[in-house]
């Protein structure tokens, strides 16, 4: 039987076969994906083979193989050992919300989120929070930013969680797709899902207050089933994306708007800092690409050790 992971807790999963019904799963075997050593060898969001087994009038399932990954994020343990967790896998879409002020959402930090949502292959969308708090000034650089990035071909979505303005396009971004949600604390996530589906933070309480009882301090990622067709996998702690481990040259690559030059610049391994002939360069003092957008690039090509190593923020 065909299922999908919902939920893991270590040595047991529970998982959604195509029938609708969940099954607690465990592991038989050794896995190995796609040559990534992880703490945990199968993720929320995995589509799995499991065979059911009656033990004691219970039905356990066994999982005994999953399906390869469209995509699957990951979070590096910053201690000495390094050791890869993956977070999600199949993921559609990579919510972020930004809010302009309380709490401020910088540029770079927004930009390194797609960055990483290019590379891992997850359409990142930029939901701008809290749009009913601004004055004239803030909804300006609002006005400024949705045009930068609009213009580089990211959706951009201006809401308010607390007022419920454009929620429904949110809910229609969602509809069929498995999604995330991330931003820094206090931006609205968890008044902005509530908003997308009541009850659901209810869902959520209920699992911490498991944790609490058991012996786990971490806390898992969890995928939900919402009403109207969308699934949405909870990711406690993770606040987001920071840089996955790439090399110099690839990072222009992740930047849509300066990729598409890449063949116009003199140079084909042209890193767009210094270089002459260089068409970024040329798109940038002509006001074609945006400063900040510049910036952030430069700020990654010139990132502390820790940019590369630590590709989800995370609590710890
Ligand atoms: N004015 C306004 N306030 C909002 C909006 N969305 C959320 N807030 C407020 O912002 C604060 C933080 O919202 P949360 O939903 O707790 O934010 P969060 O991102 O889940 O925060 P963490 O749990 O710390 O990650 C709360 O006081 C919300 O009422 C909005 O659209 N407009
Ligand atoms: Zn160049």
């Amino acid at each position: 039987m065909t299922g999908i992971v919902y939920k893991s807790t270590g040595s047991w999963y529970s998982v959604k076969t195509n029938d609708g019904e969940f099954y607690n799963c465990r592991i038989k075997g050794k896995f190995r994906i796609q040559g990534i050593k992880s703490t945990n060898p199968v993720a929320v969001g995995d589509v799995v083979e499991i065979d059911l087994d009656s033990i004691g009038g219970e039905t356990i399932g066994v999982i005994k193989g999953i399906h390869e990954r469209k995509n699957y994020i990951i979070r590096k343990s910053v201690n000495l050992s390094k050791r890869t967790h993956i977070i999600g896998a199949n993921i559609d879409n990579a919510f972020l919300l930004v809010t302009l002020n309380n709490p401020t959402t910088f540029t770079d930090f927004i930009d390194r989120f797609l960055v990483t949502s290019e590379a891992y292959h997850i359409t990142p969308i930029l939901l701008f929070n809290k749009i009913d708090s601004y004055d004239e000034a803030a909804l300006e650089d609002l006005r400024f930013l949705v045009h930068v990035y609009r213009d580089i071909g990211y959706k951009c979505v201006e809401v308010s969680a607390t007022n419920g303005t454009n929620i429904d396009e949110v809910k229609q971004l969602m509809e069929g797709k498995t999604s995330i949600f991330t931003g820094h604390s206090g931006v609205g996530k968890s008044t902005l899902v509530n908003a997308i589906e009541s009850g659901l933070d209810l869902k959520t309480a209920e699992i911490s207050e498991q944790h609490k009882q058991g012996q786990h301090t971490t806390t898992f990622a969890e995928m939900f089933d919402l009403s109207f067709n969308a699934r949405i996998i909870d990711t406690p702690g993770i606040k987001g994306f920071g840089i996955v481990d790439m090399e110099k040259h690839e990072i222009g690559n992740y930047f849509p708007e300066f990729f598409a030059l890449k063949n116009d610049c003199k140079f084909n391994n042209c890193l767009h800092i210094d270089e002459p002939k260089c068409a970024v360069k040329d798109a940038l003092e002509a006001g074609k690409i945006a400063w900040s957008r510049y910036k952030s690039y430069i700020q990654i090509i010139d990132g502390e050790e820790e940019n590369y190593r630590t590709d989800i923020y995370g609590d710890s």
